[in-house]
């Protein structure tokens, strides 16, 4: 069943000639978690709103689950859309108690229902011991999972989250994204996620839409997205990517670091870019026949990220073992070690 469904939705702010989101279509199939992503100002919030019933779209039509939400003749309010949110910044009622916090939107239920419904939540996102306690004496994280808790606890039928883990350190971003996925599925919850992380988004996504200037460039699973990107924006923002160049030739495509034998449906002299990602590209110590230079080392802790340059000009990265530390200026010969397809677009004009 399709929970969450955009069609040609557009919506441009007074002040700002350019649409903020601009014929958007999508469908969100029940149970599924949709991560939105995209650089700042892309229009992911907007989007987000304009579900929530926080903005009305100035075309297109919203719908959720099968209702019509918006369009040019409907308006169904947020506090009637079916939706949970969850926000940046908790957005918790400081005066109530976690558990009057839960239990805020199940108001008008019988008072024993309410009581197991708060329960079971806080059971489940681990907070059954703190239930007492109001949002100022917990952690960070621990609002968090109220927030959580509070927006599933009247079973919405959609959850919408803006940026909901960037207040949190790194660490514990970390670990709140693990323990909320879990829920959310274990709840079978369908789910918009905003982020501008792009890490974030391939970890909490089953899908992912990546946005660029109010539109949707591409949506697909995060192997998709990352392997498979459709369009070279796409390959740099998710994936820190260098662009090669290369042209077509009959066995494949000639580079500065040799042919690479992958048929393209291209003419012979097309010039093309190959990208590549650090994973793709490997080097070994070779001061006679090297064709690159290490120009330098970045420490990642499990890895190192080497910046080489080539003796053809152009800038790769490649990862090694944290236990081989190779100094800058050192000549290396660098070759293409990826097994899978490379993502090829034809070279920009
Ligand atoms: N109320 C508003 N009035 C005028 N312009 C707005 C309004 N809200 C958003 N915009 C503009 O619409 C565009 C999209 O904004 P939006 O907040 O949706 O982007 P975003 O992708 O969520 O960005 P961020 O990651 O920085 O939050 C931006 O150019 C923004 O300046």
């Amino acid at each position: 069943m399709i929970a969450l469904s955009l069609h040609h939705v557009s919506r441009t702010f007074a002040q700002n000639p350019r649409p903020a989101v601009d014929d958007l279509s999508l469908d969100l199939p029940a149970g599924q978690i949709l991560a939105l992503v995209g650089p700042s100002g892309c229009g992911k919030t907007t989007t987000l709103r304009l579900i929530a019933g926080l903005e009305c779209p100035d075309r297109g039509k919203i719908f959720i689950n099968g209702r019509l939400m918006a369009s040019s003749l409907v308006f169904v309010p947020p506090e009637r859309r079916g939706v949970g949110m969850v926000f940046q910044d908790h957005a918790l009622f400081p005066h109530l108690t976690v558990f009057d916090n839960v239990a805020f939107g199940l108001r008008g239920k019988p008072r024993t229902q309410v009581r197991q419904t708060v329960h079971a939540m806080l059971e489940m996102v681990g907070l059954q011991a703190l239930a007492g306690r109001y949002p100022h004496a917990l952690s960070g994280g621990e609002r968090q999972r109220v927030a959580l808790a509070r927006a599933l606890a009247p079973r919405p039928v959609l959850v919408l989250m803006d940026e909901p883990f960037s207040s949190l350190d790194a660490d514990m971003r970390l670990e709140m994204r693990e323990q909320v996925r879990g829920i959310l599925k274990e709840m079978g919850a369908t789910v918009v996620f905003v982020t501008h992380d792009q890490e974030e988004a391939l970890f909490m996504g089953d899908r992912l839409a990546v946005f660029r200037e109010g539109r949707m460039e591409q949506l697909g699973t995060p192997e998709e997205i990352f392997h498979a990107s459709t369009s070279r924006f796409v390959a740099e923002f998710m994936g820190d990517s260098d662009f090669l160049p290369g042209s077509v030739v009959h066995e494949g495509i000639h580079t500065p670091l040799g042919v690479i034998a992958q048929p393209l449906s291209l003419p012979a002299g097309t010039p093309v870019e190959i990208a590549l990602r650090a994973d793709d590209v490997d080097f070994v110590p070779d001061g006679q026949n090297g064709n690159a230079v290490i120009v330098e080392r970045f420490f990642r802790g499990a890895f190192h990220v080497y910046r080489l340059r080539l003796e053809s000009g152009e800038v790769l990265h490649a990862f090694k073992e944290h236990t081989l530390v190779l100094p800058a200026g050192m000549r290396v010969r660098a070759r293409i070690s990826a097994e899978h397809p490379l993502i090829v677009f034809p070279k920009r004009a």
